[in-house]
């Protein structure tokens, strides 16, 4: 198991992505470990997604590294040899929730109060394509054109009404359930769901490859513009506003 601990929000930051790419490669090379559950150890947070501080004010170089780990741990998420479950126990915005999408499987703890979805339109930034496409082959084109257009966060239901989440538990089942469907996943012969899985994957994973340097260019760019710089800032002052 993988429990993200990053209070007070598990914000993917440049830390945290560097020390889970480490700790996915760690168990990728373990044979013996055949499959890995990805949850959070912070109540009611799976994670706020990717850290908005390392993207604000920074220079471009930190910007590059910074996209450059982005774009590891997904590859390594997506394309796990492993079997990996998503035990999603609180809210998952933007990058968490792409995490969870690159997860075999999600399960999310059937609380309204928890929203799962990529709202990246709501802070005035773009989803990158690999990001899309990853929504995409989970719940098809049009589910994820209208929730990427619009940033919505969905509710655990709503979320699993669109087939974003596989299924909803009781919070206290979660674990519970996550080991269940692991011992499922790990009956099969790991070779012929590899195999199935890259055959799903690849098309979607060798698209960033190929363009990996390209994307972190746009990123750079993008992401550097004084009117993104200014969105994100209002954004996080939102978050801040809404808190007092
Ligand atoms: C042309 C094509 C080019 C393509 C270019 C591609 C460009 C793509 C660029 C970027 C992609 C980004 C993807 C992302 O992941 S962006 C992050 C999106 N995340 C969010 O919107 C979540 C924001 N947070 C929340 O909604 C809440 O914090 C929540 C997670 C629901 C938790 O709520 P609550 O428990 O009430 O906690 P607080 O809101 O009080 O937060 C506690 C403190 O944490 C700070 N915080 C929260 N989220 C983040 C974050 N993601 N990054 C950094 N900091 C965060 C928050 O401000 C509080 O701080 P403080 O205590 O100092 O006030």
């Amino acid at each position: 198991m993988m429990k993200l601990k990053s209070p007070p929000v598990n914000s993917l930051s440049l830390e945290l992505l560097t020390e889970f790419a480490i700790s996915l490669e760690k168990l990728e090379n373990n044979r013996a470990c055949r499959g890995v559950i990805i949850t959070s150890s912070v109540p009611k947070i799976f994670s706020s997604g990717l850290d908005i501080t390392e993207m604000c004010g920074k220079s471009m170089e930190h910007y590059t590294e910074f996209w450059r780990a982005v774009q590891e741990i997904w590859l390594r998420v997506y394309s796990s040899s492993m079997v990996t479950v998503a035990a999603v126990n609180g809210s998952s915005p933007a990058g968490g929730c792409l995490i969870a999408l690159s997860c075999d499987y999600r399960i999310m703890a059937e609380n309204p109060k928890f929203s799962i979805g990529l709202n990246e339109a709501q802070l005035g930034i773009v989803a990158p394509f690999w990001f899309k496409d990853t929504f995409v082959n989970v719940v098809g084109h049009r589910i994820a054109e209208r929730s990427l257009q619009l940033g919505s966060l969905h509710s655990a239901p709503e979320a699993h009404k669109l087939g974003l989440v596989d299924e909803l538990v009781p919070e206290e089942k979660l674990m519970e359930k996550a080991a269940a469907v692991m011992a499922q996943w790990l009956a099969l012969p790991d070779h012929a769901r590899q195999l199935t899985k890259t055959m799903m994957r690849k098309p979607v994973v060798d698209r960033l490859v190929a363009h990996r340097e390209e994307d972190i260019k746009n990123f750079v760019t993008f992401i550097s513009k004084e009117s993104i710089q200014k969105s994100l800032r209002m954004y996080m002052e939102m978050l801040k506003k809404r808190k007092s």
